[in-house]
């Protein structure tokens, strides 16, 4: 296949994307389009495929076989059963050693904590998955961050056992393979990757694994709306991967264009542009004061003469402006202090404890130092979020978020800045949002710090969406241009640079 501008993108990112345990895959394939409607809500789930059948019938084999056929779709995750086998007693754990453990009864799987990860995945929201040793017989202390699948592969004997695990699928396979053979890969599969013994692995399965696959696994097979063949099924591979290659077009979005435009069709009302300027000037949108110091700054950095020594000094002096300002926005509380003098002061400590900064890779660099010289020590994340070479549309490629954000359990206090220099059309800016937002990080705890946000465009489909998040800026610029790039390939699109603007600021601010 001829290697396209993005491939080139991805390139770099492939060591870090892909983890091939056997757990979970991740694969971040192609980057992610929009997942979302204009009005910042998910348009659809995650695909779910479940991938039942015996102890290896191939049913890795079979998930692994689709990831590699949709290797142009964007994020595919394989979840298997394996991760939430319960945790174990030390009591159960000597008794796993002396194979006398039942592995293969519905009891033995923890499925209130798979269908509730499983849930949250489906509905583009992050999960930590649990990761299993087979040799210790027991779940390990970390978990497996997964977040921002496009499709689902759940694997495992049981996974068309459950209810409510079926209920959340999309499409139901059953891996059919005869018994010997099963039997046969399984032997060498457990003596040469689980550190089993022959007479183990033969106890063990015709103690468990047999009575569990008459009782419980080939009884599941009714719910399947495929069965595929346990070898040879390479065109039963084919047939499934082009099914959820239409299903993913269907649910393709397209709307970057539409938010550059947005005042032609989301009218300003009878008033002309008075809407507009009451939806940009609520209390969410901070401006900061037009002061001749703050103008002085904006000159210079929108002078196209300006060299780049000078452009980071002045752009190092705005970020510290702004973050200033939005420091306003945290929860403080009155403390005293005795002085050196031995007086009693009384003053404010910042009470949030897990504040953090998010920066989108590029652009929101020149904040990140603000940010860092305001707060001591912030713990920082990133996303990278570039334009498709050929459809402008913005795509996900990486997240690497801080922990307060990617933990469950802290991501509803957490305070998060995000940092980007300018929004523009907001087409970034919306999944930069929706990223945050699906991590559980609540709307009136983010504060988007920016340099310029350009009038009309976007800002107004951000404001509509998420009108409970504080953007602070250090300008309103007059609106949008139009023009067009080239890609590397030679593929042009379109683009819609603020005008007047300062031009590509992170090229500005790191070339
Ligand atoms: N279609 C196939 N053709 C050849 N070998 C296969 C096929 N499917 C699985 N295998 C082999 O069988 C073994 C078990 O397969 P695996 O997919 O791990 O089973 P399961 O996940 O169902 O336990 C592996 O060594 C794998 O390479
Ligand atoms: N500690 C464990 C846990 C599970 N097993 C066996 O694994 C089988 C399921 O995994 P597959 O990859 O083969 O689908 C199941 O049949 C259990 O017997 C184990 O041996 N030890």
């Amino acid at each position: 296949m001829p290697k396209t501008a993005l491939d080139s993108l991805l390139e770099p990112l492939r060591p870090y994307t892909q983890n091939t345990r056997k757990n979970t895959i991740l694969l971040t394939s192609h980057g992610r389009p929009p997942w979302y409607g204009e009005d910042g809500k998910p348009l659809s789930d995650a695909f779910v495929i479940a991938v039942a059948g015996g102890s290896a019938s191939g049913k890795t084999h079979v998930a692994r076989q689709i990831v590699q056929s949709l290797d142009s779709v964007p994020t595919v995750v394989v979840l298997s059963q394996d991760s939430f086998y319960n945790r174990l007693s030390e009591e159960d754990v000597k008794i796993a050693h002396a194979n006398e453990f039942d592995f293969d009864h519905p009891n033995s799987i923890d499925t209130g904590l798979f269908a509730s990860c499983l849930a949250d995945l489906k509905s583009c929201k992050q999960a930590n998955v649990p990761i299993y040793s087979f040799s210790e017989h027991q779940r390990l202390k970390e978990t497996k961050y997964l977040y921002g699948a496009a499709i689902i592969i759940v694997e495992g004997i049981l996974s068309l056992h459950d209810p409510i695990m079926r209920s959340l699928y999309d499409l139901k396979i059953f891996v059919q393979c005869d018994s010997d053979l099963m039997l046969a890969r399984r032997l060498k599969r457990d003596v040469k990757e689980r550190g089993r013994t022959v007479e183990g692995v033969l106890d063990q399965y015709l103690r468990f694994v047999k009575p569990s696959y008459d009782n419980f696994v080939q009884p599941s097979s009714k719910f399947a709306d495929i069965i595929v063949p346990g070898h040879n099924n390479s065109v039963a591979v084919d047939l499934i991967s082009n099914h959820l290659r239409g299903k993913l077009t269907a649910r393709s979005v397209r709307f970057r264009e539409r938010m550059a435009n947005v005042d032609r069709y989301l009218p300003l009302g009878a008033a002309g542009g008075t809407v507009l300027e009451e939806e940009l000037e609520g209390p969410n949108l901070i401006v900061l004061p037009r002061t001749p110091q703050l103008k002085g700054i904006y000159t210079v950095l929108r002078d196209r003469t300006t060299r780049r020594g000078e452009f980071v000094f002045f752009a190092d002096r705005l970020a510290n402006l702004v973050v200033e300002k939005s420091m306003e926005l945290l929860p403080f509380s009155p403390i005293s202090v005795t002085t050196p003098v031995g007086v009693t002061a009384k003053g404010m400590k910042l009470t949030a404890t897990d504040v953090c900064g998010v920066t989108i890779v590029g652009s929101g660099g020149p904040l990140e130092g603000g940010l860092s010289r305001v707060i001591r020590d912030v713990r920082l994340g990133s996303l990278l979020i570039q334009s498709h070479p050929s459809t402008g549309e913005p795509i996900l490629l990486h997240t690497m978020l801080p922990s307060c954000v990617t933990d469950r359990r802290k991501s509803g206090d957490a305070w998060v800045f995000l940092l980007d220099a300018q929004i523009g059309t907001g087409a970034s800016a919306l999944m930069a949002l929706r990223v945050l937002l699906d991590h559980g990080v609540k709307q009136e705890h983010i504060v988007y710090l920016a340099f310029i946000v350009a009038r009309g465009g976007g800002i107004r489909v951000i404001r509509r969406a998420f009108p409970d998040v504080r953007i602070v800026c250090g300008a309103l610029d007059d609106g949008l241009g139009e023009g067009w790039v080239s890609s590397e390939t030679g593929e042009r699109r379109r683009t819609w640079p603020i005008e007047p603007g300062m031009g590509s600021i992170g090229d500005r601010y790191y070339l």
